[in-house]
């Protein structure tokens, strides 16, 4: 009994410590970034504080109207000017404050977004496997403009309506104490119930925002899959399913709205309840003479703008959940680190880099190893071509050279030192990679191939077209390097993105080049030119080509087979196809040009 309270104690404590630390670590996440702003975060609050000063005049200067109503026509003519310049010159600061809080905002998040960004890029695959796109544009678009919100709302104008309440109790305790205490009583009344109030009509304002998602996502899945429906003459039970979802949709949102009324009639039920009790006290101390009738109007008007700031409170107070869990789930992601170390930053040799794998294994899962004990030596500007059964190995061994992974026994060694050692950056604009999937932006031929660095001259990206061979293929392009590519622009075949890939490889001119072989067959001319193309990509460079044709591998130095994640044959390429006893000179004999090994 007392080990199971001691254990509760321990979690809970446990869970204080996890939510102090989330709060002091989203806290400064907040400073982070609003800190640069402080100079635009004073002036806000100025403008904030204007604002409360000009909204408590006012009902102060219709009340003075009032008491002045049998008075000179000057002074009404004067108080009717003064406060319709009252009213202007609060809406103009209003919207200079709503201008700047928009900017302070929005420029925190935006800065916000690119560092979440940046640090996703890099973030290991093996994080990137875990964790969807989509999950990943929650994160970075969702929460964050959730979070742009709560900068732009929460702070400012929970912190400017508090301000105003009690602004306003404190005017109307000055003006009459009595009456000042009945506000308040109301106002501490309406904070007490507020509260319980709406925990009636939130839950199921969720539930009708679930139930919206629901559908949402529904009818993103079922026209998605429009195909396999239609040729499965699956419409009908699509149809059924809609219904249902549409009549939760429709349940949960009549729900929502009777709550929600329920909610803000009850604000209005006391409303009505604070102005008649102030009014009753009012009228007393007005015929007793203790009280004047424009001191009464004031009073009324602060009590609609008191219940107003409630509402706004409330309202806000809500999304400060939400806030709050978006803030906690970017704090998260900030704190995730990458699974490979950045490296001392040793330099690696210039020009074409030897490589060797040094009894190199590695498992993306503990349980289910994918190389074991693999050793070779690829000397400098000599080519490698990777041959192995589907599943053998070949793409992780290229991922483990450019360190998507870590390898878990052995070492890598590029021109002798070891992987680990040199800069992340440095490795990798050493390797260039094509793979099959080659991944296409909806921008122009010329974004495609510079990844958006302007830097490069377009007379260098046109001097790489000729020199991988593409100039025709060039020349066929409607608007030559502004030609948009992919969506409403021009749809490359596969080999023409392979031979883009190229390109973007070529022009980052790096000292390894890995390629990983289209599998599907592609007609002559493209195959023609993706030869020519990889034979100049080569030119100089030390490669690793994972081949898929037996044509691919007719210029290698040498050829390595991988059987299910050890080496099943490594050698000179001349030399295993001159033993009749090789599994290559097997391969080559039995004529298939597609590898299955
Ligand atoms: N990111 C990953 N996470 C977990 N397992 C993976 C991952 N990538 C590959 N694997 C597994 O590792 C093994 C080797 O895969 P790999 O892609 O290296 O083979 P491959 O020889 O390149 O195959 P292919 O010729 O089809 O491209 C396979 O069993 C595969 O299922």
């Amino acid at each position: 009994m007392y080990a199971a309270t001691k254990r509760e104690n321990m979690a809970h404590s446990k869970d204080r410590t996890d939510v102090r630390s989330t709060l002091s670590s989203s806290i400064s996440l907040l400073k982070t970034y609003l800190k640069p702003q402080w100079l635009k975060v004073s002036l806000l609050a100025f403008l904030l504080c204007v604002s409360i000063g000009l909204e408590i005049l006012g009902p102060q200067l219709l009340g003075q109207f009032i008491n002045a109503i049998q008075g000179s026509m000057q002074i009404l003519v004067r108080l009717a000017l003064l406060f319709i310049a009252l009213v202007i010159g609060n809406q103009l600061v209003t919207a200079l404050a709503s201008y700047i809080s928009e900017d302070i905002s929005w420029q925190a998040t935006n800065e916000m977004r690119v560092d979440l960004v940046l640090h996703c890029l890099n973030l290991d695959m093996s994080f990137h496997k875990l964790h969807t796109p989509g999950e990943l544009l929650e994160r970075v678009d969702g929460d964050i403009a959730q979070l742009a919100n709560f900068f732009s709302r929460f702070i400012f104008m929970v912190l400017a309506r508090v301000v105003l309440m009690i602004g306003i109790v404190t005017l109307t305790i000055i003006a009459d104490w009595r009456i000042g205490l009945l506000m308040l009583a109301f106002t501490l009344l309406m904070i007490i119930l507020l509260h319980p109030l709406q925990s009636i009509a939130v839950p199921h304002f969720r539930a009708a925002r679930q139930a919206s998602a629901d559908l949402a996502s529904f009818l993103e899945e079922r026209l998605s899959s429009r195909e396999d429906i239609c040729s499965l003459g699956a419409q009908p039970y699509v149809m059924l399913r809609f219904n249902q979802v549409a009549r939760h949709l429709l349940h949960a949102t009549r729900l929502s709205s009777v709550t929600g009324q329920f909610f803000s009639s009850s604000i209005e039920i006391i409303l009505a309840m604070a102005v008649a009790a102030i009014l009753t006290l009012g009228a007393y101390l007005l015929r007793s003479g203790q009280l004047s009738l424009g001191t009464i109007y004031a009073t009324y008007a602060y009590t609609t703008l008191l219940t107003q700031s409630l509402y706004v409170i409330t309202y806000q107070v809500d999304q400060l959940q939400s806030a709050l869990a978006s803030l906690q789930r970017l704090t998260e992601l900030f704190r995730t680190s990458s699974a490979i170390v950045e490296g001392p930053g040793v330099p690696l040799p210039a020009g074409a880099l030897p490589v060797s794998f040094a009894d190199v294994s590695f498992g993306y899962t503990a349980e289910k190893p994918v190389l074991r004990n693999i050793s070779f030596e690829l000397p400098a500007g000599k080519t490698l071509g990777l041959l192995g059964r589907t599943g053998s190995g070949k793409t992780t061994l290229a991922r483990l050279l450019m360190r998507a992974y870590e390898v878990q026994q052995g070492a890598i060694r590029l021109g002798g030192r070891d992987l680990r050692e040199a800069a992340l950056n440095e490795l990798r604009s050493r390797i260039g990679v094509v793979t099959q999937d080659v991944q296409l932006f909806h921008a122009s031929l010329r974004d495609n191939l510079t990844f958006f660095d302007s830097a490069i001259p377009d007379e260098r990206l046109k001097e790489v077209i000729a020199e991988l061979n593409l100039a025709q293929w060039y020349a066929s392009l409607p608007a030559g390097l502004d030609t948009l590519l992919t969506g409403g622009g021009v749809s490359l075949s596969s080999g023409e993105a392979q031979l883009l890939a190229f390109a973007r490889v070529f022009l980052r001119n790096p000292d390894i080049v890995i390629l990983d072989e289209a599998s599907s067959r592609l007609d002559p001319l493209t195959e023609k030119l993706i030869e020519g193309a990889i034979a100049r990509l080569l030119a100089g460079r030390t490669g690793i080509v994972i081949a898929h044709h037996l044509e691919t591998v007719q210029h290698v130095d040498t050829i390595l087979i991988l059987e299910d994640g050890t080496i099943g044959e490594y050698g000179e390429r001349a030399k295993l196809a001159a033993d009749p006893a090789s599994r290559f000179s097997q391969l080559l004999q039995t004529g298939l040009s597609e590898v299955i090994v």
